[in-house]
């Protein structure tokens, strides 16, 4: 196991009577990268604040290492927060800015001489020295308040949203500075953001709260791949939702022929289902769309469905299709644009299907396909498993 640097140990934080975190558990290795990742209001700032010292939790403790800092003051932690304002002095130099938090420390002038020289080439600001924050791009700029945090050469760096001020491009390039940064000082560091994509791409260990808990956490691919819950899946860009008759038998999990879909199974693979109902989540690409003849036995491994293009549009790359299945709309991208009106089959592969039980109270999809032909509803029954 690699060394623990940060223990956030069933932090439960409230604002009056509005609980916002409940009951956090989170470990952070030594030099581990983890992204905080969750829709506007879930209460990411507020861990990232309540870590930082800037919160008081009602209940739990923080660790860095073996030093419990709960209810040390901010500056006592070892931490480093970079906000999304960058809130850099606007009258003091990159130079001053850089070396502030050593002049608050009493560093030798030679000191802060030294260090803010190697922040300013870690960071590309080498020259930049005697400019002042109004004279500097949003991404020096951010690199200036990066610079900032890490001179005082802190355990934990917390990064709260701080690229969303850029613009798409610069954004990419910082991000790429800031994670090559973070590895090669191998500072733990943990980055508040509600980008998936940033997220993805920066961070060892995501994990996604909601509600004030931790919905799921794990690797990147991981949790993209194999989400643990309809919000997860959801919420990593599983949009399209299914309602559909179905449930476990034995290893397979048994979809039953609907007005719109083929019967099918897909493996269990250590799914946890215990309703009658099924809730199938799937990535606008990870489906397939094909022309639907009207004669034709639909084979193929997966979920089948028959439905009807309503819209097509090109976001760029593929061709974005709004598709009718029943009386659900789900959107299923192609290298190809189909017209609006075509009979279509939609596929979706067992490893690309997210199945969870469905809530209480939702049903299958109750409206008959308005396309299909009697012979077309016998097709679907009869389609193999
Ligand atoms: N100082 C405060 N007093 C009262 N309520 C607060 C305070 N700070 C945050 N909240 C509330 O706590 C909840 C969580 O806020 P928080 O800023 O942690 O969310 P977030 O996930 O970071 O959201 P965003 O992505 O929009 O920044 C919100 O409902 C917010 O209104």
């Amino acid at each position: 196991m690699p060394e623990t640097r940060l223990e956030i140990d069933n932090i439960s934080v409230s604002y009056g009577a509005n609980r916002i975190l409940d009951g956090i558990d989170l470990r952070i290795a030594k030099g581990e990268f983890v992204a905080l990742l969750g829709s506007s209001g879930c209460g990411k700032t507020t861990l990232l604040r309540t870590i930082a010292g800037f919160a008081q939790p009602d209940a739990g403790a923080i660790r860095v290492g073996s030093r419990d800092v709960t209810t040390l003051p901010p500056d006592k932690r070892g931490m480093a927060l970079v906000f999304q304002s960058y809130a850099l002095w606007p009258h003091m130099t990159v130079a001053q800015n850089i070396g502030y938090g050593l002049k608050l420390r009493r560093r030798s002038p030679a000191d802060i001489a030294r260090v803010v020289s190697e922040m300013e080439r870690l960071l590309g600001l080498t020259g930049l020295s005697a400019r002042k924050p109004a004279e500097l791009s949003g991404g020096q700029r951010q690199r200036v308040a990066l610079g900032r945090a890490l001179a005082i050469d802190p355990e934990i760096l917390l990064l709260d949203e701080p690229m969303s001020n850029l613009d798409a491009r610069i954004r990419l390039q910082v991000r790429h500075e800031i994670r090559t940064l973070q590895q090669k000082l191998g500072i733990t560091t943990v980055h508040v953001t509600h980008d998936r994509e940033e997220a993805m791409v920066m961070a060892d260990r995501i994990v996604i709260l909601n509600g004030g808990r931790i919905a799921q956490a794990g690797r990147p691919e991981a949790v993209y791949n194999r989400p643990e819950t309809a919000f997860v899946a959801a919420f990593m860009g599983a949009e399209n939702q299914l309602i559909l008759p179905g449930g476990t038998d034995g290893e397979t999990i048994a979809i039953a022929a609907g007005a719109s879909n083929a019967a099918c199974s897909v493996p269990r693979d250590g799914r946890l289902l215990t309703s009658g109902h099924l809730e199938a989540r799937f990535r606008p690409e990870a489906a397939t769309l094909e022309a639907r003849s009207p004669a034709g036995v639909r084979h193929g491994e997966g979920l089948v469905l028959a439905g009807d293009i309503v819209d097509v549009s090109y976001p760029g790359g593929l061709w974005r299709h709004t598709v009718r299945v029943g009386g659900a709309m789900i959107q299923v991208d192609a290298p190809h644009a189909c017209a609006p009106g075509t009979a279509v089959y939609v596929t979706i592969a067992p490893d690309k299907l997210f199945l969870f039980a469905a809530p209480p109270g939702t049903l299958p999809a109750p409206l008959p396909h308005p396309a299909a032909a009697p012979n077309e509803a016998r097709v679907l029954e009869a389609s193999p498993h």
